[in-house]
């Protein structure tokens, strides 16, 4: 699992408890997870087709870096399954996450299932070709 993404918890993601609203964490996470689905897929046109059961482990609090680990967990003809791990970044405890999002590719003028073309091992030389590109070696 890449942990790539990171957001700051501000005042207006906080619920009346003062804590991370569990509304904004599932729209970071639908989001999140459909920008790595749209670059692992290379297509715009998806949709999200299902959300599975999403635990909320651990508060975060205003102030509160939270990163975002995205991983393939299957593919299928027209579908990608991610799984999508919130956690904070200072301590690495989980705050929330979902084990199963699945995106389905649609063709742009009949927005009916298209075929991909993607399986997993095509996927994980994308992946390593991708963190290439990032140029993320450590710093001299
Ligand atoms: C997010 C915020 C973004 C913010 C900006 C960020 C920038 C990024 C911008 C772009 C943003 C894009 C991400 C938008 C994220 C939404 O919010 S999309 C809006 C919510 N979703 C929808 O409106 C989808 C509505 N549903 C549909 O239109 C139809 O169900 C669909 C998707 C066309 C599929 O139709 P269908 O008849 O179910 O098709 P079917 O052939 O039976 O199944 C297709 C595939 O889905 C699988 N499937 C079907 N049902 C299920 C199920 N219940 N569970 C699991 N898999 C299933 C099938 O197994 C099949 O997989 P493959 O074998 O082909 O791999």
């Amino acid at each position: 699992m890449r942990f790539l993404s990171r957001r700051l918890v501000m005042p207006n993601d906080l619920n009346y408890a003062n804590s991370l609203f569990g509304g904004r964490a599932l729209e970071w996470i639908d989001e999140e997870a459909a920008i790595y689905a749209i670059c692992q897929l290379e297509t715009t046109c998806l949709v999200t087709k299902h959300i599975s059961e999403i635990s909320f482990q651990s508060p975060a609090m205003q102030g509160d870096i939270v990163e975002f680990g995205l991983k393939t967990k299957s593919v299928g003809r027209s579908s990608i399954t991610v799984t999508c791990v919130v956690r904070n970044k200072a301590t690495k405890k989980t705050i929330c996450s979902a084990d199963s999002i699945v995106f389905v590719a649609l063709d742009p003028d009949t927005r009916k299932p298209k075929p991909h073309g993607k399986d997993l091992e095509s996927l994980a030389k994308q992946t390593v070709d991708e963190i290439r590109s990032l140029n993320m070696e450590k710093p001299d």
